[in-house]
């Protein structure tokens, strides 16, 4: 049978692919063999819903919800040009958004070609687009802080310092992100900030208007007073400009909609620990400490200030739990045994609620490596014993559903007359 013959149905022409129109082309009839040739053309409408897909990286919304797209011109051939706003100038994101407007366009039926020029806002788009996101209040609210928010927070809190606070905090995070939460990380630990570089976020926060975008690394967005200080240089500031830093970091700072923030507080019982009851009533802490009973004393002290301030202790993370012998598996107990469980103890005695032992972590190699290299041992080692020891504690803080029953609104009680 030949294709086409007289009396026959001949092959159907291709559909359509989706956003795409057919015409009938004058150029390939005039060039052509006498049949109409059939081409697509490329429409405004659809390259708009192509750039509709690409979410900004920092704000996670599409670039055409936030202005961003300054026009699109479709040329002959099925040649695009599409200039986007960047918010700022020096956007460490430029590269990024490029390439993801180039691949979202490529992939509309009948582009042949994309090119994409870069803009940047005027200071009103900015202030617009700062207002779209976050309303016009003039005072600048804590968003974690507002009731009915479903993010859970955690502030973790050791009483002395080197036992592995940051290490689990990052871990946590990183775990919780890959188990598809929306998580972000205050490094509050404003002297001894380390979280960036074991989270692997060597990039820059940018800023729009009086909004901060945090950088994110392995899923999780991540802010820290490192990220502000030239080089390595040491944070010298008294109480009230550290709560006016984690206040910014709180409220200034653009979070989206997270599902989780961690907290990596510093060692011991400073004012930090109050700033973070004052501005976020609703933390939960989380204490981190070594098996050791001379560091559960100190750890016991910093969790039983959630007393004072009302807040509730949602468990006791224990690390560097023993060491497994590289030789025979052997556990030797480095640093004793019970320091998990005799906080947690003490903790369920002063704040008369129960407070479990969410985990033991071991002594792991793996892990310092990890917060060395800026990549958690839980993404790259999960079925490690830290690894997997880890992952257990943020399935169980993961999985926790936010409900306003049982939360601490930081209100004391006036006494009645
Ligand atoms: N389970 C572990 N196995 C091996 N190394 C660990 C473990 N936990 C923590 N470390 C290492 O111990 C060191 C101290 O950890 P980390 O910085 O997390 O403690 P920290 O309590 O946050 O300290 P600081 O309060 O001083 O910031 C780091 O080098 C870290 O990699």
């Amino acid at each position: 049978m030949i294709p086409g013959a007289p009396g026959r149905p001949g092959p159907s022409p291709p559909a359509p692919r989706p956003g795409v129109t057919k015409a009938t082309a004058d150029a390939a009839l005039r060039g052509g063999i006498g049949r109409r040739t059939i081409v697509d053309m490329v429409t405004e409408d659809a390259v708009r819903d192509a750039l509709a897909t690409v979410n900004d990286p920092e704000i996670n919304k599409p670039i055409t919800d936030l202005g961003m797209v300054k026009s699109v011109e479709i040329g002959s051939g099925g040649a695009v040009a599409v200039t986007v706003y960047l918010t700022v100038s020096g956007c460490p994101m430029r590269e990024t958004i490029t390439q993801r407007v180039t691949d979202a366009v490529t992939g509309v039926g009948g582009v042949t070609g994309v090119e994409v020029t870069l803009d940047v806002m005027s200071d009103e788009q900015r202030r617009e687009l700062a207002a779209s996101l976050r309303g016009t209040t003039a005072e600048r609210e804590v968003p974690f802080a507002k009731p009915g928010s479903l993010t859970r927070v955690y502030a973790v809190a050791s009483g002395k310092g080197g036992v592995g606070k940051s290490s689990v905090t990052v871990n946590l995070a990183a775990a919780m992100a890959a188990d598809g939460l929306k998580v972000g990380v205050v490094d509050a630990d404003i002297y001894g900030h380390s979280v960036p570089r074991m989270l692997g976020a060597d990039g820059r926060p940018t800023q729009v208007e009086n909004m901060i975008m945090p950088p994110s690394a392995n899923g999780v967005k991540v802010i820290s007073i490192g990220m502000f200080t030239p080089g390595n240089a040491p944070v010298v500031w008294r109480g009230p400009m550290l709560h006016r830093a984690l206040q910014q970091f709180l409220a200034d700072v653009y979070w989206g909609d997270l599902d989780v923030l961690l907290l990596d507080l510093p060692p011991g019982t400073g004012d930090i620990a109050i700033s973070v009851a004052q501005l976020v009533p609703n933390a939960e802490i989380l204490v981190v400490t070594t098996p050791q009973q001379a560091a559960a004393e100190v750890a016991e002290r910093a969790g039983s200030i959630a007393v004072q301030t009302h807040q509730k202790i949602v468990g006791v993370v224990e690390n560097m739990s023993g060491l497994p012998c590289p030789h025979c598996d052997e556990m030797v107990d480095v640093f004793g045994t019970g320091g998990g469980q005799l906080v947690a103890d003490g903790l369920t005695k002063t704040t008369g609620a129960p407070v479990p032992v969410l985990g033991q972590i071991p002594i792991d190699v793996r892990l310092r490596e990890g917060g060395d290299d800026g990549r958690p041992v839980v993404l790259t080692d999960p079925g490690s014993p830290a690894g997997a020891a880890l992952r257990a504690i943020a399935g169980k803080l993961g999985g926790r559903q936010r409900g306003l029953s049982g939360m601490s609104l930081g209100i004391t009680p006036r006494n009645k007359f």
